[in-house]
């Protein structure tokens, strides 16, 4: 029998720590069984907290948060058995082999002997890692670390799978290795991936994400259809003559240019179906044009007035 109750389901969630710091300050989420959903936000924002809690390694505050149909607050034990945990820091052991590391926690797990050695088996498949199955972890790079936690974190087929900024720290080729197996985990395992991240690229491999900023979710759905709600494509223009090029565009297109770093910047519907008609119509030379879609950057800057860069940076 399918479930269909949410498997992350939070309502009023805050967190308040000793000291006063409102790091989450009311929280609502509903994460749906098999969805990979996203939490991004900057450095500071409450994300890592918000997880703490839905994994039972934080006391909420105030609110309520269930998952896999559990309360977090009153049965910890069983949210514990329904979870596995991919974090930022590295846990696994670096003075056992692969296979020993995945052994250890099958024990922990009081998983039958011969479903271990069969997960053991599928899960070292899923991350690439059978060939070094029997090196100790300490002979490992970074990837190939991370990629050993996200087995381990699956071990004991567990509902949701939370990783906690799952490629920090990687380089970039280590990065794109991890998305590959989290997406073979996605299509082959009904399990559901609830991951921070403050890499916008990262969040575009979402079904969906949640903006958290300051404690507060300020925007959620698909990665599409937050760039939609903003609207308008960004056109860049560098023409002979930019002066004449702002009026013509005024009067001719009905269109406010503002002037952008090199010559002059305008917001259409559909900027690709716009470029002919400009071309068309301006009677101005034009020496380049570049159309950007929106992106989960203007998300973030619409909703907080920064940029996801610039608030990151700001933090402590
Ligand atoms: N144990 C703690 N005690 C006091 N304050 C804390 C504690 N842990 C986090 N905070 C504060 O709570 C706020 C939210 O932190 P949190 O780590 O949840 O954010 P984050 O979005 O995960 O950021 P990062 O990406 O840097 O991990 C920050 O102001 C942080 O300094």
């Amino acid at each position: 029998m399918t479930d269909d109750r949410p498997t992350v389901l939070t309502r009023g969630l805050r967190k308040t720590y000793p000291g006063g710091t409102e790091a989450v300050r009311g929280v609502d989420l509903t994460v749906h069984p098999g969805e990979t959903f996203g939490f991004l936000g900057p450095n500071g924002a409450g994300k890592t907290t918000t997880i703490a809690m839905l994994c039972t390694l934080a006391r909420p505050t105030a609110g309520r948060a269930l998952v896999g149909g559990s309360d977090v607050t009153t049965d910890p034990g069983a949210v514990r058995r329904r979870i596995g945990l991919v974090f930022q820091e590295t846990t696994v052991d670096p003075d056992l082999t692969a296979a020993e590391n995945l052994r250890f926690h099958a024990e922990l797990h009081a998983l039958p002997r011969a479903t271990a050695r069969t997960a053991t088996a599928d899960m070292l498949a899923l991350v690439g890692l059978t060939a070094q199955r029997d090196r100790l972890v300490r002979t490992f790079s970074g990837g190939m670390k991370r990629r050993l936690e996200i087995a381990r974190g699956l071990l004991h087929s567990p509902r949701v799978l939370f990783l906690d900024e799952p490629t920090a720290g990687l380089d970039p080729r280590s990065r794109a290795q991890v998305w590959e197996h989290l997406h073979h985990v996605r299509t082959r395992h009904a399990v559901t991936l609830f991951l921070t991240t403050h890499y916008l690229d990262e969040a575009e491999h979402c079904d969906r994400i949640a903006v958290i900023d300051d404690g507060l979710i300020v925007t959620e759905g698909t990665p599409a259809a937050l760039k939609a709600a903003i609207g308008a494509d960004r056109v860049d223009l560098r023409t002979a003559d930019d002066r004449t090029a702002a009026a013509r565009l005024r009067d001719r297109f009905g269109l406010a240019a503002v002037p952008a770093a090199e010559g002059l910047r305008i917001h259409v519907p559909d900027g690709a179906a716009f470029v002919p008609a400009l071309c068309a119509g301006l009677g101005v030379p034009l020496l380049s044009v570049t159309v950007t879609r929106p992106s989960l950057d203007d998300v973030f800057l619409r909703c907080t007035g920064r940029t996801l860069r610039a608030a990151g940076e700001a933090s402590p």
